[in-house]
């Protein structure tokens, strides 16, 4: 299949531009072309007028199907840009809704993806009404208030509709838990930034065979296996992964397959310790605070330092404490790939669960630990 082409505008820096990358290639863009700068936000098109001069002039020899933008642009801004570039603009929000979309797998997170791309809309459509009213939108002149509200009513009634298929799904989530911990079944979920080798991980402690890739989010839904440690049964969820500067709305988007995670007696955080040190910090930050928001106590996480074939022992001691997990007990470095210390993972899973009380759970579906909101 012919990919489509594109010019890529990131930041002027090396782990951003892999992060941009990686973006690019899990939505099927081939990159021609790329921009670097150091500021993105300004105000009327994210970058300089100069440089949009500048990427004006190559447009003709590149010949890009869309410009990829990096960071979340404004609607205005986004209008600015391809109505001056008359080139299709794909903010990081919309590549990264491109990705989920063609990710999702399960009815759940299709719907989750529903979900997020009519909140997109949702943000974009009252921007149009404002420009219109005010005239700078010549397209979207001459809108009456009756075709606002249609135009309202018909997003809201779609997200309505989602919303309700997704509550249901969330309820039979929930009925699955109050099951399994009718078994005494004791729960262990992976999570962490995309790509960390959570799913490597779950492969290595299930004998599975899901699909692992370099590409970024190819786990979009929950997948759960029943493993024995010892004497102990115990149920294993891989879980979507995390990435930074994703807007409140897509984290909320994924809570109900990440609610799993408040729900679960021990929660390993697998990490990608082959990282530069200054990825390796915002990723980790990334990923607790999202912890920390969907509610998961952090006295039940384990930390995995994931992909240790790739560096030297003294460097992991080095980032173990750049991350201030030297004085926690429950970090361990593994290698999914390899086996490294896998076994031991297991054992400190097996004692992380022996020290922990089952999780409780009465009145669970009544009354949810956190709210999955999905209204303005
Ligand atoms: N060298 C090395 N590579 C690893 C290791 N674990 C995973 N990988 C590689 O890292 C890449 C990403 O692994 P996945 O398991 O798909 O990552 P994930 O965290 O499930 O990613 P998402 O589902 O996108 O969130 C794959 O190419 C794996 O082969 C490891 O221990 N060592
Ligand atoms: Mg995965």
């Amino acid at each position: 299949m012919l990919k489509d082409s594109a010019i890529l505008i990131t930041y002027d820096n090396k782990d951003s531009l892999k992060e941009a990358l990686g973006l690019c290639d899990a939505a099927g863009y081939e990159v021609r072309k790329i921009i670097q700068q150091r500021i993105l936000n300004k105000s009327k098109y994210g970058l300089g007028e100069g440089k949009v001069e500048e990427i004006k002039e190559m447009l003709g020899s590149i010949k890009p199907d869309v410009i990829i933008f990096d960071e979340i642009l404004k609607p205005s801004q986004n209008y600015n840009l391809a109505s001056t570039l008359k080139t299709n603009i794909l903010d990081r929000e919309a590549l990264i809704l491109e990705i989920f979309e063609r990710r999702a797998k399960s009815s759940e997170s299709t719907l989750q993806v529903k979900m997020a791309q009519l909140r997109y809309e949702m943000s974009r459509a009252k921007e149009k009404v404002r420009l219109a009213k005010m005239g700078e939108q010549p397209g979207f002149m001459g809108i009456g208030k009756f075709e606002v509200d249609i135009y309202f009513n018909d997003i809201k009634n779609r997200m309505n509709n989602v919303k309700t298929k997704l509550a249901k799904s969330s309820t039979q989530r929930a009925l699955h838990r109050q099951a399994r911990k009718r078994f005494g079944f004791r729960t262990v979920s992976l999570a962490g930034y995309t790509s960390a080798g959570k799913t490597t991980l779950f492969n290595v402690l299930t004998g599975e065979e899901r699909e692992e890739s370099p590409k970024l989010f190819t786990t979009l839904s929950t997948t759960t296996r029943k493993i024995t440690l010892k004497n102990l049964e115990v149920l294993i969820s891989d879980t979507v992964g995390f990435i930074s500067r994703l807007p409140a709305y897509m984290v909320q988007a994924f809570k109900s397959t990440l609610e799993e995670l408040v729900y679960t007696d021990v929660v390993i955080v697998v990490i990608d310790v082959s990282d530069t040190s200054l990825e390796l910090r915002k990723k980790f930050k990334s990923c607790i605070s999202t912890l920390d928001e969907i509610g998961v106590n952090k006295d039940k996480m384990i930390f995995a330092l994931n992909k240790s074939d790739l560096t030297s022992k003294e460097e992991i001691m080095e980032k173990a404490n750049l991350l201030g997990l030297s004085d926690n007990k429950r970090w361990l470095a593994i290698s999914s790939t390899t086996g490294f210390n896998i076994s031991q993972l297991k054992t400190l899973i097996y004692q992380a669960l022996d020290n922990t009380p089952l999780f409780e759970q009465k009145n669970e579906i009544s009354k949810p630990k956190i709210r999955i909101d999905y209204d303005d």
